[in-house]
């Protein structure tokens, strides 16, 4: 938990964090209403006999009374999904249109770019994109189960993505849910500071710009570009969107999240980041009692 340490001076109540980041982390599901309304995905969860209950900032997220969200009858009919309820926040951040081409850009195994299918009521078109071919078969697992059919899976590096492949040549959304050092999932994995050093932050922070240019890049002029991690390093926050606005043509811009949270940061150590990253989101474990995510939104310019 050493790590840790760093970002005392960056969180109010930093003993809350602290003592929210060493207990476990309870089980979520989002109903996939691609399959499922949420009366009848709750109805089914009922005849099981697994509790649940109802998440106040997104009808679609159940906190469950259960560790195996993948064992119940409504995951495997693909009414249910297991995912951490704060990993269900970029795709609700980038809010989708049905009929829209939307490119997640680090997508396995799959959980949020299903959720952009069920977002777009599966209609239009979500390019699922990872770069580790073994992750790839888990996306298609959940795809299928899910009934998500506007769904298609690519295996690129996503930092020289090609359209090519494409009859059109630019997104009107697209997700970087990037690589990342995961501090913010402490509570579901012990383990995951282990291996931290801040020469690993830098490295893949360098990772982290150049699928955010690459995205933006790809976005049409008026697209939205999301970039979440689940990390608390500035380092892979607010400076990689700081590089994208130094860049590339894109302004940062506001959402609505019925969480709390706190503003992104205007600088931390030597560096100062644009006034306008006080509008992304740093959503700590002790505030609404989820692991950790980081949160910013991109309008794409001239
Ligand atoms: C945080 S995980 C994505 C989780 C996923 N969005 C979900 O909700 O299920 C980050 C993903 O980025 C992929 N990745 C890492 N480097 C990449 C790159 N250069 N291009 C594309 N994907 C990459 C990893 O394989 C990993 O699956």
């Amino acid at each position: 938990m050493e790590p840790l340490e760093r970002y005392r001076p960056i969180i109010d109540d930093f003993d809350a964090f602290r003592a929210a980041c060493e207990r476990p982390l309870g089980t979520a599901v989002r109903v996939n209403t691609i399959k499922a309304s949420v009366e009848r995905a709750t109805a089914a969860l009922e005849r099981e006999g697994v509790g649940f209950d109802r998440v106040g900032w997104n009808p679609r997220v159940l906190r469950l009374a259960t560790d195996s969200p993948g064992s119940t009858w409504s995951s495997f009919h693909g009414f249910t999904h297991g995912q951490e309820e704060v990993s269900a926040v970029p795709p609700v951040v980038l809010d989708p249109e049905p009929g829209e081409r939307v490119w997640d850009c680090c997508a396995a195994p799959g959980g949020k770019a299903t959720q952009i299918a069920a977002l777009m009521d599966d209609r239009g078109t979500v390019v699922a994109n990872d770069n580790n071919l073994g992750r790839i078969s888990a996306l298609r697992f959940n795809a299928e189960r899910l009934g998500a059919t506007s769904l298609a899976v690519t295996n690129e590096d996503a930092r020289n993505y090609s359209l090519s492949r494409f009859d059109f040549d630019e997104f009107d959304r697209a997700l970087v849910d990037a690589p990342c050092s995961c501090e913010g999932t402490i509570r579901k994995n012990p383990d995951a500071l282990d291996n931290w050093s801040e020469d690993h932050i830098a490295s893949v922070a360098g990772i982290q710009k150049g699928i955010l240019r690459r995205a933006i890049q790809a976005t049409r002029e008026g697209g939205t570009v999301v970039y979440s991690t689940c990390t608390f390093a500035p380092e892979e926050n607010e400076a990689v969107v700081q590089h994208a606005l130094d860049e590339e043509d894109c302004r940062v811009v506001d959402f609505d999240l019925d969480l709390d949270y706190a503003p992104g940061l205007t600088a931390w150590d030597d560096e100062a980041f644009d006034s306008s990253l006080e509008q992304a989101a740093r959503i700590y474990p002790h505030q609404n009692d989820t692991g950790g995510f980081f949160v910013a939104k991109l309008e794409v310019t001239a």
